[in-house]
């Protein structure tokens, strides 16, 4: 395999590259699936019910990076989930572990030369509108670049026409259908008591946030918090790809300065735990309907 290029002009991973990567995860197997699915912290339990998993280890693919947080596993899944063919990405990464936001998103750049072209998202996050609660489910409707909006968006750098267009639309990332679709799942399966659709903010963390923060975030427009998903939907976007996304609501978020419930991740790792069945149900559906 040739060595990765790690050329900072264009963003740390060229063109040839990600195709390098793609081949190099593709020889694992002859399973050629359209949709993508990145498992959120504590959501990766989605892969057990995958039928005929082959895992592919991050370690195992030349030059690509590991994942250093608790409730991601680190590998690809391949499979069948709802009679479609399937990759579960188990393991995302985060700017905060320290990786640049172009690295966090470079697998879905790998997921697009390797044919995908639906990209769903999930992902844990804190509930900062008073109507949600912990364990509810939102299908993001919109989402607020905070990184970018200061600087730090994940196209920032020498644009390659072959990914994508030097300067894309955000507005309309989360596709229409396919959150009418996972609507219908959710209110088949009879867990409309917990269905929210709403706006999505990422922060760049580890820390969460403080009150004030959480207001301003409020204020914002926002509806739930999170530290991910962004900089993947964006890059799918520019790959062209069609996006849906939802976030789990670990927790509801402190606005008032005076709560005694200091989050932590362990909370967030035991919401996304009691809710696993319920995602695993709603995703086999979900994946059925999906053309
Ligand atoms: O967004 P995912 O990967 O689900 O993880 C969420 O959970 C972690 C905090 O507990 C943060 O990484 C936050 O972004
Ligand atoms: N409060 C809070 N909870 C979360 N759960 C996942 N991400 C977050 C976050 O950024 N803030």
């Amino acid at each position: 395999m040739a060595a990765i290029n790690a050329d900072l002009s264009v963003n740390g991973y060229t063109f040839e590259d990600i195709q390098t990567l793609a081949k190099e995860i593709l020889k694992h197997t002859s399973l050629r699936p359209k949709i993508a699915l990145i498992c959120g912290t504590g959501l990766g339990g989605i892969a057990e019910v995958v039928e005929n998993p082959i895992t592919v280890p991050y370690e195992s693919i030349p030059g690509f990076p590991v994942s250093t947080v608790e409730g991601h596993s680190g590998n690809f899944v391949f499979g069948t989930l709802g009679g479609k063919q399937v990759l579960l990405m188990r393991g995302r990464l985060h700017y905060y572990e320290g990786y640049p936001m172009w690295k966090v998103a470079m697998p879905v750049r790998v997921m697009k030369a390797m044919g995908i072209e639906t990209l769903l998202l999930t992902n844990a996050a804190g509930g900062l509108n008073p109507k949600y609660n912990t364990g509810d489910l939102m299908i993001i409707k919109d989402h607020i670049d905070l990184p970018g909006l200061t600087g730090e968006c994940v196209l920032i750098g020498k644009n390659d026409t072959r990914f994508g267009p030097r300067f894309i639309a955000t507005n309309a990332t989360y596709d229409h259908d396919l959150r009418s679709k996972f609507k219908q799942v959710v209110l088949e399966l009879g867990y409309g008591n917990i269905l929210q659709e709403g706006v999505y903010i990422m922060i760049g963390g580890p820390t969460f946030s403080s009150a004030a923060e959480a207001r301003v975030l409020r204020m914002f427009g926002a509806d739930a918090v999170g530290m991910s998903t962004v900089p993947e939907s964006v890059v799918g976007r520019h790959s062209g790809m069609r996006i849906f996304g939802v976030s789990l609501i670990s927790d509801m978020v402190d606005m008032e300065d005076g709560s005694k419930f200091l989050v932590t991740h362990e909370d967030v790792l035991k919401t996304a735990n009691e809710r696993a069945l319920l995602m695993q149900k709603v995703f086999v559906k979900f994946i059925h309907l999906i053309d």
